[in-house]
């Protein structure tokens, strides 16, 4: 490309720089110097995780669902006063992963924690962006059964007195959240995205009249 040429390539973007403007316990505000498609130079504010550590996703968010025998399959999601938000979410449970954690093991050692069940990994995806346009904060999705029927999880017992469990049947998740959003209540995008995609593969229900 010829010295002045624009182009409209954001593969040609670059980060040059990143300042730190301020940092505090678990959160800095970096300025980003970086080139935007047409090679301009421009600045960006973004947050990063003090305990980010390179390479690796920051956290898990698990999707985890209740099987048990002649009931609905249910979604266990958690409920929670956030103070960014100044209000209760509903959100899937997650967690930081520790330093030395696999995905895995962070995944099953939240359910637990957030929830009390013990669940089983099924899937895992790769690191995802959670909000790019604020921060480089990454996770990985993971996707968990919880066979409700083992004596294990007939009486979770959670470790975090703050959180509310909340089971959902999976073919109802759509129209609850918006019950719970009519309360007052915040839903997590990602739950929200997904009882979308729920309810539109969903198989229309078989009436016998
Ligand atoms: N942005 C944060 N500000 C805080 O003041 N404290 C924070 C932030 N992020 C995490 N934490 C603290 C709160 C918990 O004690 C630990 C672990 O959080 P974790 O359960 O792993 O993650 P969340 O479910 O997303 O809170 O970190």
């Amino acid at each position: 490309m010829e010295n002045g040429e624009m182009s409209n390539d954001a593969g040609a973007c670059r980060v040059l720089n990143k300042e730190v403007l301020s940092k505090g316990r678990w959160v800095a505000l970096n300025e980003i110097t970086y080139t935007d498609p047409s090679g301009k130079e421009r600045k960006w504010e973004s947050a990063e995780r003090t305990t980010k550590i390179s390479g690796e996703s920051d956290g898990v968010v698990i999707i985890p669902v209740l099987k048990r025998l002649l009931k609905y399959d249910c979604v266990v999601l958690v409920k929670q006063f956030r103070p960014p938000v100044g209000t209760v979410t509903i959100e899937f449970p997650a967690g930081l992963i520790d330093r030395g954690e696999s995905a895995q093991e962070c995944a099953v050692r939240e359910l637990k924690e957030e929830t009390g069940f013990t669940g089983v990994v099924k899937h895992i995806s790769p690191c995802t962006t959670i909000d790019p346009g604020l921060s480089n904060c990454t996770v990985k999705m993971v996707t968990m059964e919880i066979d409700g029927d083992l004596a294990e999880n007939y009486h979770p017992r959670k470790h975090l007195e703050f959180i509310e469990v909340v089971q959902i049947p999976i073919d109802t998740l759509l129209d609850r959240l918006n019950t719970l959003l009519n309360n007052g209540v915040i839903v997590h995008s990602i739950v929200y995205t997904y009882a979308i995609a729920c309810a539109q593969t969903a198989k229309p229900k078989i009436v016998i009249p």
